[in-house]
């Protein structure tokens, strides 16, 4: 199984390292993602400006990068294929095709974001440009499109590295997005109870005038002594 899962990322050309070839340069994503004790493994990090990245998605990102300098907020990388690596759920032979959703679409065309969090404030901010690929009514966002964004920078606001599902998801969509243009989502955890983790959200213009969407959500950590199934 772990060999066909690693064939597969080589296909990708998402392997470096001692067996995958050269090294790409060190980004501030932190160390590489050690997956298995025998290889280190680095996937693509997605979470990075490319050639469809809007004017407003650069600027914003380069004003993120900067409060990133003091430590107090980090960016948050994001990749394609690492969710399906442990999962014991499909069969080995499905596990290949199976990607993270929001990361499956070609540059430009679906959900292009970068996540940064700070965790003194437990805020996690969203830049998104929702491509074509995600249009609902005619130029305009689909509510889906969002509410997904919502959904899981929320999550990042609730817990990093922790398994956690979302159990409710509430918004209030107050005016459509344009498709191609640039939102902020802002969520911030203000709630912890035992396993339930409360969180408020909103989506914003660049500018920060237009209010899209208002949220708030509850994420339960997954006890390890029920099944999830
Ligand atoms: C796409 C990105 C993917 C990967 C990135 C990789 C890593 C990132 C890491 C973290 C970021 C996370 C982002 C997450 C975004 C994506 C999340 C999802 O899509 S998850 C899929 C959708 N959700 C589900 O499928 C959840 C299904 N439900 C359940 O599994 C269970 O109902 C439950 C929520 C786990 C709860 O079941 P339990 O048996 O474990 O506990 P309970 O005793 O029933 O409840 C505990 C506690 O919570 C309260 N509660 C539960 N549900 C609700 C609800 N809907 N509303 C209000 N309260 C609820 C319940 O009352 C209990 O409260 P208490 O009695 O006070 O303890």
């Amino acid at each position: 199984m772990l060999r066909s899962c690693l064939a597969r990322l080589r296909t990708l050309g998402a392997l470096r390292g001692p067996r995958g070839g050269a090294r790409p340069p060190a980004t501030d994503t932190g160390p590489a993602l050690r997956l298995f004790s025998s290889e280190e493994v680095i996937l693509k990090d997605y979470s990075v400006p490319n050639p469809s990245w809007s004017k407003d998605l650069r600027l914003l990102y380069d004003q993120y990068m900067k409060k990133c300098e003091d430590g107090s907020w980090k960016r948050l990388p994001s990749y394609r294929d690492v969710a399906h690596l442990d999962s014991k759920l499909i069969k080995e032979e499905q596990m290949p095709q199976a990607r993270i959703f929001i990361r499956s679409y070609e540059d430009g065309l679906g959900f292009e974001f970068v996540m940064f969090h700070n965790d003194v404030e437990k805020k996690t901010v969203c830049l998104f440009q929702g491509g074509p690929y995600l249009q609902g009514l005619s130029g305009w966002l689909h509510g889906g499109a969002m509410a997904t964004m919502i959904d899981i920078t929320s999550g990042m606001a609730a817990s990093i590295g922790e398994r956690i599902v979302t159990a409710n998801l509430n918004i209030d969509f107050k005016r459509p997005v344009p498709l191609y243009s640039v939102v902020v989502i802002n969520s911030q955890l203000y709630k912890a109870e035992g396993r339930k983790l409360f969180v408020s959200c909103d989506v914003r213009s660049v500018d920060g005038k237009t209010l899209y969407a208002e949220a708030t959500s509850l994420f339960v950590k997954l006890d390890p002594e029920k099944s999830s199934t």
